[in-house]
């Protein structure tokens, strides 16, 4: 091999993405890391310092609850603390990671809490802007009991094709430790209504931009 050692976990995660353009992840962080990121985020005092999520970027921003009803907290990563640390110290490896293997020059990562309260969701969406492009992969890590039952909700739904080119829809629930990625430009995607408070970091590997943003 050459200078740096294959890692097992991400090398799945880039196989997946590569032939899917999207991967389910249940090892990413180990469980004590998801413990104490679960903890943290449920400590902040459930919604202290979140704020209700807006629809697209700030060149183009309103509220819309029938849209999407969670409420965020943008994570300050120069100002991370201690459990933060263990939650970037992991993705940049895994950037870097993507990077050195596949070349994604990936430049940027933005990352926020979500909190999810029961009767909201998010409808059907694209993740990149259409007036900025650099939104790549769209990472989320669930942080929620370990036994979410289905009639919790929310659901992560992929809205997949068929080779034939009809629609299929990927339920994935929202386990503690559990990291859904997926292509930010062309996976259409969206949370199902919560029945319970549902927890997770949500974030956006992101490029140099190519359309003049
Ligand atoms: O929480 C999820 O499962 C997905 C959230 C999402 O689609 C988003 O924030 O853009
Ligand atoms: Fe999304």
């Amino acid at each position: 091999m050459g200078e740096f050692a294959l890692n097992s976990i991400y090398e799945k995660i880039i196989d997946d993405i590569l032939e899917q353009k999207y991967s389910i992840s249940d090892n990413f962080f180990s469980s004590e890391e998801t413990t104490q990121l679960r903890n943290h985020v449920i400590n902040q005092n459930t919604n202290e310092g979140f704020h209700q999520a807006a629809i697209g970027n700030s060149q183009n921003e309103k509220i819309l609850k029938s849209i999407r009803g969670d409420k965020i907290k943008w994570i300050d990563e120069a100002n991370k603390n201690e459990v933060e640390e263990i939650f970037f110290t992991k993705v940049n490896d895994f950037i870097s990671y993507l990077n050195r293997t596949c070349y994604m020059g990936i430049e940027e990562s933005e990352f926020h809490y979500a909190a999810y309260t029961k009767g909201t969701f998010y409808q059907r969406h694209v993740d990149a802007f259409k007036n900025d492009d650099r939104r790549t992969l769209s990472m989320v890590f669930y942080l929620n009991d370990e036994d979410w039952k289905d009639e919790f909700g929310g659901q992560l739904a992929l809205h997949l094709l068929n080779d034939d080119g009809s629609e299929k829809e990927l339920n994935i629930l929202p386990f503690a430790g559990r990291m859904a990625i997926f292509d930010s430009k062309t996976i259409p995607h969206e949370v199902k209504t919560v029945k319970k408070t549902r927890y997770s970091i949500t974030g956006w590997l992101k490029t140099r931009p190519t359309n003049g943003f």
